[in-house]
């Protein structure tokens, strides 16, 4: 089972790691707790043996609080999550605005050219203004604020201010549908939404009031008193408060407000600061409750020590308000980094401009995804002749497998000092982890601190060293597990979704690998969206990677097992959308079979290969395989507005009848050629 480890080649190593933050802390604690830690791997063992770590951490990184914690780590009200720093009294929104000087904080970019900056100092104040009109309209500890917003300040804001009050932050972007939005918000039934009136997205100019008016009316009757609307992010024109019921505009709603002086409640380190949202593309999605301490200090560990951001750091992450990334972007304030608020489509006007926005804002981590490194490099556009990229030091994809190849392609595309890195995480524990090891081609370096990660076969048994592929569980507790999820009662839901499979252990939900050789990791896959042709598991992250080779004329592919109830056995169908300009041929499905065969084994070769028009994608950019899995093998499923392009959905219900199109590709290909 090597085959996913053809590369087992160093691509960048940390420069100088005695230098680095990381091994200052691991000097730290050998000084203060009288051990002899050598390296990063001693330091990642003590990280999981020992919750004295996470006192370390707390110290090291200058968690501010009030109180101090009585304990590390007691017994939860469930089992599986345990309560962490009882006692102490500290709040998210003060470490992050710990610094309220003249540096700049964010950078707020829209994709109109507009370029705004603001200082920690206008930030603070404008979380002052915003805190202040919500204690006054009655925002008190543990209500929800929700948010349909762009990529902007006011987002941040919102988030700080509503954390400053103890209240719970929860934002999609305005791209998502009605349904999707209610799905969520009808959930967590907030007490105030701030909403979008009007945006621009790849050079069109959308009216989101029709929206918003929806969404007020069906949160009525679950307890919204106000929604905030916000001014057009083309114009900056005041909207119209008429048809929207319960509405504000933000500059009435801020003038409310009685200018008192920001003050930040001092809560439980485990107190809910952020409700993020699974995936659910096809039942109601799931509300994840996050932790502020758990976000806080978790957060601070990869960009203070694994990243070493500071103020002289700029850090752009390609996101929307919608996805976890955000959370974790914004948390690097913490450091004092500036932020890149970046609001619109990557391709407008053209990658290029994005590409040397990038440069020109003097970006050191630049945060971004497969998708949108395939682009570059599918469109020929070398980075380096558009602009001189001198600050960048790191590229950090993330939302999908970047492939040894694109690691490669990214590297050379660069410098070849650039550290380029996968990280995984997500959503579940919202955190983007990582450890500051050397890269190899294709590989996620390795296991981030804190995180007990093992790999089972489904008997629960250690696979990790065998080379064999099996389910990423985590068999310690750290401070970023979810704290629940909203409205679960007896937290049944949020057992099953984690615990139950390997009882009282983690379960990700990914399928993966480790490296002997390297050490490093490769996700192959979700795991309910594992193949398993003959009972043999595979991951469909094995076959992506082999399809790089063909990226000059496939645009895309999406490979899902097929099970139908008729059948004995799961096959592989591998569906691939072809590149403008470029048609589908049986030649070029022996290719991609020899290709697979060689580099993979016979085993990963689909059954069939398939010509699609589109391949369906969540709003946040992941590939849908599971719906379509489900589909093919004859569910019929109801998207939800997490499916960014639903339509593409329906393509796939007729290859549950396969043989059919199979016969009718045959005739067709029989006419063409009689023709
Ligand atoms: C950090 C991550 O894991 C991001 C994601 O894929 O959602």
């Amino acid at each position: 089972m090597d085959a996913q480890f053809t590369h087992n080649k160093v691509i960048w190593r940390p420069r100088d790691p005695s230098r680095s933050r990381m091994d200052c802390f691991r000097r730290v604690i050998n000084r203060t707790r009288g051990l002899q830690l050598k390296d990063f791997h001693d330091l990642h063992k003590y990280s999981v043996d020992d919750y004295r770590f996470w006192e370390d951490l707390w110290a090291y990184t200058g968690i501010v609080y009030t109180v101090p914690p009585t304990k590390i780590i007691t017994e939860g009200r469930i089992r599986e999550v345990p309560e962490w720093f009882s006692g102490a009294r500290l709040n998210y929104a003060e470490n992050m605005l710990r610094s309220d000087g003249d540096s700049i904080a964010c950078t707020c970019v829209r994709e109109t050219g507009q370029i705004v900056h603001y200082t920690f100092r206008q930030l603070k104040s404008l979380v002052r203004e915003m805190a202040a009109a919500l204690r006054v309209n009655g925002l008190q500890a543990g209500d929800r604020v929700a948010a349909v917003v762009t990529n902007s300040v006011t987002a941040v804001v919102v988030a700080f201010a509503t954390a400053s009050i103890g209240g719970i932050f929860s934002s999609t972007a305005p791209d998502m549908g009605v349904q999707g939005i209610l799905d969520r918000y009808k959930q967590i039934q907030p007490k105030f939404v701030f909403a979008e009136t009007e945006i621009v997205y790849a050079g069109k100019t959308i009216d989101v009031i029709p929206k918003v008016t929806q969404v007020a009316k069906e949160l009525l009757s679950v307890g919204l008193q106000n929604i905030i609307l916000l001014p057009s992010t083309k114009t900056g024109k005041e909207p119209s408060t008429a048809y929207v019921p319960r509405s504000i505009s933000l500059s009435a709603f801020l003038a409310s407000g009685d200018g008192r002086p920001l003050t930040f409640e001092q809560l439980p380190f485990s107190h809910p600061l952020y409700i993020l949202y699974s995936s659910g593309t096809s039942g109601p999605p799931k509300c994840i409750v996050h932790s502020a301490g758990g976000i806080l200090l978790n957060g601070l560990k990869d960009c203070s020590l694994v990243y070493s951001m500071t103020s002289d750091d700029t850090y752009f992450q390609y996101t929307t308000t919608g996805w976890m990334m955000w959370n974790s972007l914004v948390n690097t304030l913490g450091c004092g980094t500036r932020i890149v608020l970046y609001d619109g489509s990557p391709f407008q006007p053209d990658v290029e401009t994005f590409l040397k926005l990038v440069s020109d804002q003097g970006v050191t981590i630049f945060g971004t995804g497969p998708r949108f490194l395939s682009e570059v490099k599918g469109q020929g556009i070398e980075p380096l002749k558009l602009a001189p990229f001198d600050s960048l030091r790191c590229i950090l994809s993330t939302g999908a497998i970047l492939t040894a190849p694109m690691f490669e392609w990214t590297q050379q595309a660069w410098a070849p000092d650039v550290w380029v890195l996968s990280v995984s995480g997500g959503t579940d524990i919202c955190q983007a982890c990582v450890p500051m090891l050397p890269v190899h081609a294709g590989e996620i370096q390795g296991k981030s601190l804190g995180m007990k990660v093992e790999i089972f076969d489904p008997d629960g048994k250690n696979i990790e060293d065998t080379g064999e592929p099996g389910e990423l569980v985590c068999t310690r507790p750290h401070p970023s597990l979810p704290i629940c999820f909203w409205g679960d009662k007896g937290d049944k839901k949020l057992r099953a979704s984690y615990f139950d499979t390997y009882p009282g252990v983690w379960r990700q939900g990914d399928f993966i690998v480790k490296n002997p050789k390297t050490q490093g990791f490769v996700i192959l896959g979700r795991s309910d969206g594992v193949l398993n042709p003959s009972g043999v598991r595979l991951g469909s992250g094995e076959i992506y990677s082999v399809m790089e080779w063909f990226s000059d004329v496939l645009d895309d592919t999406l490979c899902v097992g097929q099970r139908r109830p008729e059948d004995k056995d799961e096959r592989i169908l591998l569906f691939v959308k072809m590149r403008p300009g470029h048609t589908f041929s049986e030649d070029l499905a022996e290719k991609i079979r020899v290709a697979i065969r060689q580099s993979l084994s016979a085993r990963h070769v689909p059954a069939y290969i398939l010509p699609i028009e589109d391949i369906p994608y969540t709003v946040n950019n992941k590939k849908i395989e599971i719906a379509v899995k489900q589909i093919v093998s004859g569910s019929n499923i109801k998207p939800s507005g997490t499916v960014a392009n639903p339509q593409a959905l329906q393509l796939y219900y007729k290859f549950r009848y396969l043989e059919k199109v199979l016969e009718e590709h045959k005739k067709d290909s029989k006419t063409k050629a009689k023709l």
